[in-house]
């Protein structure tokens, strides 16, 4: 029989050209006619693979040898690269991975949004991409007797410990700031000194949140506990201080429900300050646990450098800054604005950005607490009609109320921050068929060897910026 792509079955091995990448880092070939999604590989590459699952118009298939690489093939330098997953663009030279990250952009726009004709800049890489993550949350697990701390593997609850004596040659994530995986290795021995008999009540840990200022030096360690005893967690909280001086903040988070969230609601400081500070251009703040933070602080100042490019601002323009963690990007604009609104929906991010907008004597500020899609309506009906809107929503993008009420203020200039290019496509094609033209897509690679991009993109009003331009 010949094969052809209705006769492709499981478990048949097949030789693949990848000629492209999908959006979460496979590379993707043909197969009999049939697209082939294969992780791990690249353009370039000739694979053998074996397929895992077909389905009408794809199939899913395993990486077996690589018959002839391409020739941006790099060999991945994480030890836990295979197990891990988090790096799904590891393998690739770090030239190529730019290339195709402003690929997938492109490709989001013209799919998802129809925005097929704008074109998009080259992805702004980092000089140094490693270590370059101020955050990072290991998940804590207890396996053949001990306490470990890693991630688990991709699409299963399997742990991989970066940190046990077997993996001495490379302790911690490559990505993370190496102070914060020094951090880790004696959090994971401590926790083991100090969680209780394994076999008789141990502490139920869940995961461990770390966090380091990269301008100021301060760290942060977070303990999430899923139970809420946790006998000596004093004799942890002072060795941990006294042999780490970095930290400057210990907080334990109590998180006995089942949700997926990484935290729960309460907190509990067990030494130091309840917060940490950094610096970002000339600006001060302060960051609480559950705040959102930028992970890469070098490449955040890249985005907000275009972020205050793109609003274009002369000292009198409203700018209103939804999403706004923080204040970050509000506080950042603020000495060319009039004045700026910030909107959030965790209180203790609002709280940061207020007294962020103290602590750095900044008076035209002005946050707001609750979700983006109920307080623009109830803003656009007292009348605020601002000049910039900034959107930098969460993965999912804009909820569509939120897009609604943004269409009505009629801004002259929207500047919409993404890390997911679907969602930020999806948005820029309702946008531009509510009448505005996309101006400008700019990505910046702020999770180098990751399959993750984030976008800044200029948006304006079409006729109503003459109007009121
Ligand atoms: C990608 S972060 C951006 C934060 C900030 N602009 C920055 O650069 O650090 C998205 C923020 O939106 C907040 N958020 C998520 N859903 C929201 C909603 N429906 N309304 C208001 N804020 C929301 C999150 O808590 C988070 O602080």
């Amino acid at each position: 029989m010949t094969t052809n792509k209705t006769t492709i079955r499981t478990g048949e091995k097949a030789e693949v050209l990848i000629t492209g990448i999908t959006h979460s880092g496979a590379g993707v070939g043909r197969y009999h006619g049939l697209a082939v999604f294969i992780p791990g590989t690249l353009p370039g590459d000739k694979v053998l693979a074996e397929v895992l699952e077909k389905k009408k118009n794809y199939a899913v298939a395993r990486l077996l040898e690589i018959l002839e690489p391409s020739s941006c093939r790099l060999e991945p330098q994480c030890v836990h690269y295979a197990a891990c997953g988090g790096c799904r663009l590891q393998h690739v030279s770090y030239k190529e991975h730019l290339r195709l990250k402003t690929g997938l952009v492109q490709d989001s726009l013209a799919r998802i949004g129809g925005l097929g004709e704008v074109v998009v800049g080259e992805t702004v890489g980092m000089e140094h991409p490693w270590h370059y993550r101020n955050k990072v949350h290991f998940k804590v697990e207890k396996q053949d007797g001990r306490y470990q701390l890693g991630f688990f593997e991709e699409g299963s609850h399997n742990l991989t410990d970066f940190f046990s004596a077997g993996n001495c040659r490379q302790p911690g994530c490559l990505l993370v700031d190496t102070g914060l995986n020094q951090l880790a290795s004696l959090c994971g021995t401590l926790l083991n000194k100090y969680g209780g008999d394994l076999e008789r009540e141990p502490v139920f840990f869940r995961h461990l949140v770390l966090r380091k200022a990269f301008f100021t030096g301060e760290m942060m360690a977070v303990v999430v506990t899923g139970s809420r005893d946790w006998p000596r967690e004093k004799d942890f909280a002072s060795e941990l201080m006294s042999q780490q001086p970095g930290i400057t903040s210990l907080v334990r988070n109590i998180h006995t429900g089942l949700s997926g969230e990484i935290m729960g609601k309460e907190f509990r400081l067990l030494a130091g300050r309840d917060a940490i500070y950094d610096r970002l251009a000339h600006l001060t703040f302060r960051i609480s646990p559950d705040s959102f933070y930028q992970v890469n602080p070098l490449q955040t100042q890249i985005l907000y450098g275009k972020a205050a490019e793109y609003a274009a601002l002369t000292g009198k323009e409203t700018v209103l800054d939804a999403y706004s963690g923080i204040g970050s990007i509000a506080l950042y604009l603020s000495q060319q604005a009039g004045k700026v609104y910030g909107l959030e929906v965790v209180s203790a991010a609002v709280e940061d950005a207020r007294h962020n907008a103290v602590l750095n004597k900044i008076g035209n500020a002005e946050f707001l607490a609750g979700k983006v899609e109920r307080l623009l309506p109830s803003l656009a009906g007292q009348g605020l009609r601002p000049d910039v809107v900034v959107l930098d929503p969460p993965r999912r993008g804009c909820d569509q109320e939120a897009l609604i009420t943004v269409i009505a203020m009629e801004a002259p200039r929207l500047v919409y921050v993404s890390c997911d290019p679907g969602t930020l496509a999806r948005d820029l094609g309702y946008l531009v068929g509510k009448g505005y033209q996309v101006r400008e897509v700019q990505p910046v690679d702020m999770f180098p060897w990751t399959h993750h991009v984030e976008s800044i993109v200029l948006l304006q009003k079409q006729f109503v910026t003459n109007l009121r331009g």
